[in-house]
């Protein structure tokens, strides 16, 4: 939206500017994405019409839903009275120090609905060059490219990262960040309990994956603009990160959740159906519900239970053993979801804000059901409806960390093949890994990596 007012009726303090005549919008300077006189035109026709200059400012309005827009202002005034305005909100914006000045830019033009290129030019690059921020931009040609992008690049030349894909990108970086950042710690960082490195470089995400469940923690919403524009503003938070480990090394980080059993299927049979691009996730779902024998897992599961109360660190706290019996799959989030637990449907945002305080995530196991049930608990996880978790063939756990032992998998070689293969296979992320032997351990790092986000 663009709207005019006359320079009288524009007031700039230290910290914000407010706007007298428009039911005195006050707009923090932290909020301002650029501001600049408008050109006087060029020819002598369209000088005959121009009135007076303007200066342009554009800034952050904060809607619902944590949706974020960038509006514009255009003042009007004397030449003199705008280029003093114009001086005076540049000199204030130069004290807003966490803005970054220069990013480095990672694409995926594969994911999701293969529109990366198109957001990035489109959407995000003209936000970025308005609030005078320079990019180096890195395109993936290739499945895990990203990778070696990553690794040859020099994060000390940029203020901060953005990644423009979806969770599997984003998890590439990290992974290959972490693990750089644990390596020239020196730390035995395979080990669950060690204390781990914290990534100093922000990253930023803009959502144009299929999942994009961090962009949901991030910023409460897909919105490519939003994301942008917490990025342009330059707030960082830290945010825990859980770590993955099985026979003796740390085999992945993740951000979002790792599942196993049929879970694990699904998404394999998903990755096996990319063609179908975004509705591969309803149309798996439902052919698997409906119609697919489920495996069942005999989990031995062992937690360190989430007391609020603790004064724990993050990665101490003792394993206890935890009955569980047959399951069809074990999923954990990478946030609580019981604590703020008011609203009816999940509010990923205060979600992220209080595991950033406690460090306890919510891990859910699904027992066998019929199929019916099956279809009405996965609409229930798609759209996040706390109903979902009273239902009997979910049980629920607060934890730390945890431990699965899926004894199934060395005794049964002789099943069937691919069966023996899928107890191997964890879902990261969205992403598959192997794992050994069945047995793996998940812990939670807090405040691990650093995150544009104001939330
Ligand atoms: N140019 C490319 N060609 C083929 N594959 C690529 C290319 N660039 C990246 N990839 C692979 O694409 C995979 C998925 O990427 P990404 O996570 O960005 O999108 P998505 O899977 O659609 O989204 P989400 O993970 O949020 O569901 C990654 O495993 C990555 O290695």
């Amino acid at each position: 939206m663009v709207f005019k007012v006359d320079v009288e009726s524009f007031v700039l303090e230290k910290e914000r500017l407010r706007i007298s005549d428009r039911n005195n919008i006050c707009v923090e300077i932290c909020d301002v994405i650029d501001c600049h006189l408008s050109e006087e035109p060029a020819g002598f026709l369209s000088g005959l019409f121009w009135s007076s200059p303007n200066l342009v400012v554009r800034y952050i309005c904060k809607g619902k839903n944590y949706k974020w827009t960038a509006e514009t202002v255009q003042v009007t005034g004397s030449k003199e009275e705008c280029e003093a305005l114009q001086d005076k909100i540049n000199e204030n914006l130069g004290q807003v120090n966490q803005r970054p000045k220069k990013l480095g830019v990672f694409i995926n033009p594969i994911g999701g609905s293969q529109n990366s290129l198109d957001v990035y030019n489109k959407v995000v690059y003209p936000l970025f060059k308005a609030a005078n921020i320079k990019c180096d931009v890195n395109v993936s040609e290739r499945p895990k490219h990203m990778i070696d992008l990553i690794n040859c690049f020099d994060t000390a030349s940029v203020d901060g990262l953005v990644i423009v894909g979806g969770d599997g990108s984003l998890l590439e970086v990290l992974n290959c960040l972490l693990t750089q950042a644990q390596k020239e710690a020196g730390l035995d960082y395979d080990q669950p309990t060690c204390k781990l490195k914290h990534l100093e470089i922000p990253i930023g995400i803009i959502p144009t994956g299929t999942g994009n469940g961090a962009a949901k923690f991030l910023y409460g919403t897909l919105d490519y603009v939003t994301a942008a524009l917490h990025i342009i503003r330059g707030e960082t938070n830290e945010n825990n990160i859980q770590a993955v480990y099985s026979g003796g090394k740390l085999m992945s980080f993740s951000l979002i959740a790792v599942a196993c059993g049929f879970f694990t299927d699904m998404m394999y049979e998903m990755d096996r159906q990319r063609w179908l691009k975004k509705a591969r996730y309803a149309v798996v779902p439902f052919y698997m519900g409906l119609f697919k024998k489920k495996r069942l897992l005999n989990v031995k599961l062992s937690i360190i239970p989430g007391k609020l109360s603790s004064e724990t660190d993050d990665i101490e706290g003792t394993m206890e053993e935890m009955e569980v019996g047959q399951v069809s799959s074990l999923i954990s989030f990478s946030g609580d979801l019981f604590n703020n637990a008011t609203d009816s449907t999940m509010d990923f945002v205060k979600m992220s804000q209080s595991t950033r305080k406690t460090g306890l995530f919510t891990l859910l196991a699904f027992k066998e059901s019929g199929r019916l049930e099956f279809l009405s608990c996965f609409m229930g996880f798609l759209t996040m409806t706390r109903s979902l978790f009273q239902k009997d063939c979910i049980s629920t756990h607060t934890v730390r960390g945890y431990k699965v032992k899926l004894p199934g998998c060395n005794e049964n070689l002789d099943q069937d093949p691919s069966i023996a293969r899928m107890n191997n296979l964890l879902d990261v992320d969205g992403e598959m890994i192997d794992i050994y032997e069945g047995e793996f351990e998940v812990r939670t790092h807090m405040k691990l990596a650093k995150f544009y986000t104001s939330h």
